[in-house]
């Protein structure tokens, strides 16, 4: 069986806290419900003490009856039955309040991890992939909420125990008490060897858990691909891969614990042992009597169970811990604002100034020294084939991601050193992917605006054509998502442009998104969408020419440059690309006869997509 650790991190994951900052994360915790950690703490002191009075109360019965003083025995016995009841009653009671006070910090850590997860960049979630953002949400978060609920309560009982109980024993007799000290040597190089390893070895496991998430989530993803391609093979070669790194990783914890565990019950045994050893000897000698070395081996028996108590939880405190780690990690890489320009934009004007961009990934710049100046209010179709760096420029208007050189402004304001929630009210991206939540009508759109009213909503569903909205069954309260009403993909795209008129904000990046939706339901949304935009910068990545035949202005972007600029008319006198593109489109439309015609009478018009790939 391996003993060598595993690699702690994997490259391109989230980071993964350091030891002292986890520590803080946990006593502010703490410090958040002090007064229930007090009062929890004050119970389970009650409950030791009084458990740790009964062994005494026995051996003291036991030297009164071999010194023939029955007298004395009615009222240690009902000391001891008092101290019994008062253990039960405060046992009670402690755990209660301390069981809520693990559910209460588990469920902040969970709200503080969520609020987290929502202000990650987005290219920090796209490098990192969603398997690892997933694995820590849906492991990470129970695994060190568990800490919190059961290991929290248990360990404070455990060290209150140990230690009453201890002083107890100094009570009964100092020379037996130190008897105990004799397991202290055997747990110590024990427990700091299985310390030593487990922290990496347990990281190890949980990214190696998050590598097979990522690898079968793209299998997944990816099947018609991987059938087109024939890849089979070597997808099932790194499904097979990361299940073998998760499975080292498994066993090392699992060597672990299998060393660990057989260990301590060994070293359990000894102070009995010398309790009975010494109390024996010393007991021939006259120095201590019989009812001390009974009270002393007793408490040397309870003080096994916390000690048990507390190394059992050891292994779950690393785990915890280790899973903390990762959940702390996601605040390293959050958007914190820390930084942020106190400026604010003073209108939705879109400048971009020189900007080079080139992706992590990649060393090879995919914008080329874009200058573009969008005064506010205005309305840009931008065109240009697949790759030409499109959506790269609506990620960079949008803040999602810095320049390299140059500069992206909104207002005459960095975009990118805007606040977080400053930029989501300043600027919206909306793509063709529309995500509709398992949840009512009203709270897929209220995502945008928490505290907008029904007729707001209401209108914002008129505005942007969703007429299927008004005949739910209840209204805005109408469950969507899942499988009783899953909704078309036209219908989604439908309820992300509501939010943006619910957003309102004063910039508004369309890539592509009105392409799910047939020639003619985009038409109409877009439409419907210009009313609601007026006013507003508007960004409009097209695929279709009447997009771009609408626009106040057109941008041609070609190999991550501006090849054209100016409205319809001055690009067609260019007779430049756009012209050339124009003209193919209607040579297409009236090859097509009379039915083409008819069609563009109509208002339905053909993708841009082909036409604009050959640009
Ligand atoms: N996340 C990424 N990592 C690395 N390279 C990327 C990434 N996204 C896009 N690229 C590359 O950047 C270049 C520009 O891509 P971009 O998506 O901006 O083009 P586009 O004009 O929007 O294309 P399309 O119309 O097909 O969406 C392309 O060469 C593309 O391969």
């Amino acid at each position: 069986m391996s003993t060598t650790a595993p690699e702690r991190t994997a490259a391109g994951q989230l980071p993964v806290a350091d030891t002292p900052a986890v520590r803080r994360a946990f006593v502010r915790l703490l410090l958040s419900e002090k007064r229930r950690a007090a009062v929890a703490v004050s119970l389970h002191l009650v409950a030791a003490v009084a458990a740790a009075v009964a062994p005494l109360l026995l051996g003291e019965m036991l030297d009164r009856l071999t010194a023939g003083d029955a007298g004395a025995i009615d009222r240690l016995a009902l000391g001891l039955v008092a101290s019994i009841v008062l253990v039960v009653a405060f046992t009670w009671a402690g755990t209660f309040v301390s069981h809520r006070l693990g559910e209460r910090l588990s469920a902040r850590m969970r709200v503080q991890f969520v609020d987290r997860a929502l202000k990650l960049p987005m290219p920090v979630v796209e490098q990192a992939g969603s398997g690892d953002l997933m694995t820590r949400s849906s492991a990470d978060v129970p695994e060190a909420g568990v800490l919190f609920r059961d290991g929290l309560p248990q360990i404070t009982v455990s060290v209150l125990k140990v230690v009453v109980f201890l002083a107890a024993m100094f009570i009964a007799s100092p020379l037996l008490g130190l008897c105990m000290f004799v397991v202290v040597p055997p747990l110590v190089v024990g427990t700091r060897w299985y310390l030593k390893r487990a922290r990496n070895g347990y990281l190890a496991e949980r990214e190696a858990e998050s590598a097979i998430g990522d690898t079968i989530g793209a299998s997944a993803d990816g099947a018609r691909t991987t059938e087109a391609y024939r890849l089979r093979e070597a997808r099932d070669g790194a499904g097979d891969a990361t299940v073998s790194r998760h499975w080292a990783a498994a066993r090392y914890t699992l060597f672990l614990r299998s060393v660990f565990f057989p260990f301590l019950d060994g070293a359990y045994a000894l102070p009995t042992a010398a309790v009975l050893l010494v109390g024996g000897a010393f007991y021939f000698d006259g120095t201590i009597t019989l009812g001390t070395v009974a009270a002393a081996a007793v408490l040397t028996r309870q003080i096994m169970f916390p000690i048990d108590h507390i190394l059992m939880w050891v292994e779950k405190v690393q785990r915890g811990f280790a899973a903390m780690s990762r959940i702390e990690g996601v605040a390293e890489a959050e958007d914190t604002g820390d930084g942020a320009t106190s400026e604010r934009p003073v209108d939705g004007t879109v400048d971009l100034t020189d900007v080079r961009y080139a992706y992590p990934t990649s060393p090879r710049d995919v914008l080329h020294g874009v200058t573009l100046s969008v005064p506010a209010g205005q309305r840009l179709a931008v065109v240009g084939p697949s790759g030409a760096g499109k959506s790269t420029l609506a990620r960079l208007i949008s803040g999602s991601d810095v320049p390299r050189e140059g500069r992206a402004a909104i207002g005459g304001v960095d975009v990118a050193a805007l606040p977080l929630d400053e930029r989501r009210k300043r600027v919206t991206l909306v793509t063709q992917e529309h995500h509709v939540f398992t949840a009512s009508l009203r709270d897929n759109l209220i995502l945008a605006k928490a505290d907008a009213t029904d007729a707001a909503l209401n209108a914002a569903l008129a505005a942007v054509g969703a007429d299927w909205a008004f005949d739910l069954p209840e209204g805005l309260d109408t469950p969507l998502g899942g499988k009783e009403r899953e909704l078309d993909a036209a219908s989604a795209q439908q309820i992300a442009l509501a939010r943006i008129i619910l957003a309102d904000p004063d910039v508004v990046i369309l890539d592509e998104a009105t392409a799910m939706l047939d020639p003619r339901a985009a038409r109409d949304t877009e439409r419907a969408l210009a009313a609601v935009l007026e006013g507003r910068t508007v960004i409009a990545i097209a695929h279709r020419l009447h997009t771009a035949h609408d626009a106040d202005r057109i941008a041609v972007v070609e190999d991550g440059r501006v090849a054209e600029l100016g409205n319809h008319d001055e690009l067609i006198a260019l007779d430049g690309h756009y012209a050339a593109l124009w003209r193919a489109w209607h040579g297409d439309e009236a090859d097509r006869g009379p039915q083409g015609a008819q069609r563009r009478r109509s208002g339905e018009q053909d993708e841009f997509a082909t036409a604009g790939n050959a640009l």
